[in-house]
């Protein structure tokens, strides 16, 4: 499979916060990703370290394989991470053309890409007189312009009603069809699960799951494991099969289960491991249990 973003360990710190915390995942041509997270869990921030705009506290990432500056690389990338914002006297066709002057590039998609985005028959209205959604399909087309290998999108549908969120992720799925690799920044799970065929789960900067869309509720819950010993304990869990993310939180190690545990056998292993365990706790609760939980009070899109 072709690699188009490799990343390793990123961090990004704001002083004690962290916004995003040894995040790492791969992501390859062809596929729509998801990256799913509540409100603040470090979604936007991902978004603009890969993209450029945001300096990583430490961790690295790679475009296209490698051997790519990030110049290059921004060339081949379309990204809608902020609200679309156009002249708005001018109509689609005038601020595309705009458009193509900036990024230096020709105007002959502009007709292809207002039609893709259905846009076509509006294309000399004034940006002022298009609805929220239009606003949004006209920026899908901007970022089209060049014909980028992927297209990233911060929270694709928010504040629109649920027409215009139906074409949105219509248009998602469409412009995947063609092949172009597709990432987006969503805090709706149903959003991921209706668009996405993978994605990154992040909560407070952490990064819960990694996978196919399908996978996500077939995970085995999660244990809370502690010990006196926190270092030997970490090291002891990342040499075990069945554990997937492991999150340290205050009252110990919150580690996701890849397969069934039998927890009198994890605490075996452990003294013979040299560590004593002064905590372990089953908790039997899926992922997407725990993402409704999370999420439960957070705002709708719509
Ligand atoms: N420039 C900054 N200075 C300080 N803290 C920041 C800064 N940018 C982001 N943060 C914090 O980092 C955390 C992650 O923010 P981020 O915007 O990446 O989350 P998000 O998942 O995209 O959420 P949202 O959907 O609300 O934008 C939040 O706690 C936020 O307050």
């Amino acid at each position: 499979m072709e690699q188009i973003l490799q990343i390793t360990n990123l961090s990004k710190h704001y002083g004690a916060l962290k916004a995003v915390d040894d995040v790492s995942f791969t992501i390859e041509k062809g596929h729509v990703y998801g990256i799913l997270g509540p409100n603040g869990s470090g979604k936007s921030t991902t978004l603009g370290m890969v993209l450029n705009v945001v300096n990583p506290t430490s961790g690295d990432y790679q475009w296209f394989g490698g051997g790519v500056s990030n110049h290059d690389a921004l060339k081949r990338i379309g990204a809608i991470i902020e609200r679309p914002n156009f002249y708005p006297s001018m109509d689609a066709v005038q601020n595309l053309k705009l458009v193509c002057k900036i990024k230096n590039i020709t105007t002959d998609k502009i007709n292809e890409k207002l039609e893709l985005v259905g846009l076509l028959s509006r294309k000399h209205s004034p940006f002022k007189t298009y609805s929220l959604g239009m606003k949004q399909r006209l920026a899908i087309a901007s970022a089209l312009l060049n014909d980028p290998e992927i297209l990233i999108l911060d929270e694709p549908t928010n504040g629109l009603d649920p027409q215009g969120i139906r074409a949105i992720r219509d248009l998602i799925q469409h412009i995947s069809s063609n092949g172009t690799t597709i990432l987006l920044a969503s805090h709706l799970l149903d959003e991921v699960e209706k668009v996405c065929s993978h994605v990154i789960v992040l909560r407070q900067g952490n990064m819960l799951y990694s996978g196919p869309v399908d996978e996500m509720n077939s995970t085995h819950g999660t244990i809370l494991i502690d010990a006196s010993d926190r270092g030997g304990l970490k090291y002891f869990i990342s040499q075990q099969s069945y554990a997937g993310s492991i999150e340290e939180l205050v009252d110990g190690f919150e580690v996701m289960l890849l397969s069934d545990i039998d927890t009198a056998q994890v605490n075996k292993d452990a003294v013979q491991a040299g560590i004593y365990l002064n905590k372990l706790l089953l908790k039997k609760q899926s992922l997407e249990d725990q993402f409704i939980e999370l999420t439960n009070n957070q705002p709708q899109a719509s």
